[in-house]
């Protein structure tokens, strides 16, 4: 039988006055795929340890299926833990490696049906007598989940298993832990940084940020509905477009939303979302737009909710199905902390220079809280804060809006293009980065 797992209120500190993991409650149903995602340090790990029973809560408690247990030993919680380093023992071949917790288990037991089952299950019954250092990454990766597999644990725990392989091998062997936790209908807790693995096999997506949950919720609805910036940025393939705004709510003119040199014009009559937005008269906002929210084409080609900024073409990604443009369309791009890898230094027109340029220094910060980014997702910092540099008024901005598009269109750095933003597409997230539009309590079904 699958598990439930769940965790209430669990906390964890290494260091007194440290928590990693703050506060977390979970519940995964039986025969669940939830995956742990967040960046590198946000505590992934330290929770699937808690529940491996590797490490104990420093407060709240682990259940398994609705009984407390914070005391049981790993062995007493027939879980299968699967880690990205694989772990095979280097001196048995693969069918001993797989058989091994069966002979611990049951050491009167002949093990060889059920690892030669297993095996089958795999599609590795020709690697059954190579040793660990006769297989390759992806061979090993097999027979570590083989090794899992066999006992029929009730609850697999998988610990960015796929991250030493290249991206052909992930992409197969992704496919197959979706198929095999299905067919062994298993409960399934699976840690990763990969926001697009972390997609195609989750049933539900947890979202960890400095060992605080963000958001719990389907593949479909952490995209469509992030609850923060940090979500809506962490998500999705190209990054979401964040760039900082004012709304703009004149009481005898049309709403707005100021983004630098440019403004989106609300149409009439508002949406319900819309005018929710007039709260935030006056006050800077942060504006998100994915790619599929933008298109290269003319103002006469707008759609009902389609209104038209222009862009300057700053450096073409051609990816052969389509191509990624950048623009410069005179707005600030917002940074999220904890995301804002350090940037490759590059040459522009002779000079070299930080990507994001001056924008570095305009930057959002997370609030901390005893030691953790818990509160806010983010603060805008007054430019009057920041470092000595050029003026922001004057500075030349580095693209701040990505767009796809099809390569059929000849497009070259310098070029100035029409470009007509998807308003039903539109994000905004608040000073602190919470979500205001679509607004919070606005829950489509976005399971239908
Ligand atoms: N045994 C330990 N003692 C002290 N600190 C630890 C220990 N294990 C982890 N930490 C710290 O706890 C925090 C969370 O670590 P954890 O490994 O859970 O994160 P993670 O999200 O899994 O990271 P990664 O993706 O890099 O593996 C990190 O700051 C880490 O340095």
């Amino acid at each position: 039988m699958p598990r439930a797992v769940s965790l209430h209120q669990v906390s964890k500190s290494y260091t007194p006055g440290v928590r990693v993991v703050q506060r977390l409650s979970l519940d995964i149903e039986p025969g669940e795929f939830l995956v742990l995602l967040g960046p590198s340090g946000c505590g992934k790990s330290t929770v699937l340890r808690m529940i491996a029973g590797l490490e104990e809560p420093t407060e709240g408690e682990v259940r398994l299926d609705g009984e407390y247990a914070n005391h049981l030993a790993p062995a007493e919680r027939h879980m299968a833990m699967v880690f990205q380093n694989y772990a095979l023992y280097p001196t048995m071949n693969s069918g001993a490696n797989i058989g091994f917790p069966l002979r611990i288990e049951d050491p009167g037991r002949d093990p060889r049906p059920r690892v030669e089952a297993t095996a089958r299950m795999l599609g590795i019954e020709d690697l059954l007598d190579r040793f660990p250092h006769q297989l390759s990454g992806g061979e090993r990766q097999r027979v570590a989940m083989g090794r899992a597999i066999a006992r029929h644990p009730s609850a697999f725990l998988m610990d960015e298993p796929l991250a030493n392989l290249d991206a052909k091998l992930r992409s197969h062997l992704r496919a197959e832990i979706a198929r095999l936790t299905r067919d062994l209908d298993v409960t399934t807790l699976y840690v990763t940084h990969d926001q697009a693995e972390a997609m195609s096999l989750g049933d539900r997506v947890a979202v960890l940020r400095g060992g605080v949950l963000q958001q719990l919720g389907t593949p479909r609805t952490v995209y469509a509905l992030p609850e923060n910036v940090f979500v809506a940025a962490f998500i999705g393939t190209p990054r979401i477009n964040l760039l900082r705004g004012v709304v703009l709510a004149p009481l005898d003119g049309a709403m707005s939303i100021g983004l630098g040199r440019q403004a989106l014009v609300l149409p009439e009559p508002l949406s319900p979302d819309h005018r929710l937005l007039r709260v935030q008269q006056g006050r800077e906002v942060i504006v998100g737009l994915r790619s599929e929210a933008v298109r290269l084409a003319r103002p006469t080609r707008a759609r009902p909710g389609e209104v038209a900024i222009s862009g300057l073409v700053e450096h073409v990604e051609f990816q052969g199905h389509e191509v990624l443009v950048h623009l410069d369309t005179g707005s600030q791009p917002a940074l999220v902390p904890d995301l804002e890898a350090p940037r490759p230094v590059k040459r522009v027109g002779g000079r070299r220079r930080r990507e994001g340029g001056v924008l570095d220094r305009l930057r959002l910060r997370g609030r901390a809280a005893g030691g953790l980014r818990a509160g806010p997702v983010v603060v805008l910092e007054h430019p009057a804060d920041a470092e000595p540099g050029p003026p922001v008024g004057e500075a030349r901005l580095p693209g701040d809006l990505i767009v796809r598009t099809t390569p059929d269109h000849a497009l070259r750095p310098g070029m100035q293009v029409p470009l007509l933003v998807d308003l039903a597409h539109l994000f905004v997230f608040d000073h602190d980065g919470v979500r205001v539009s679509p607004a919070p309590s606005r829950l489509p079904d976005l399971e239908a």
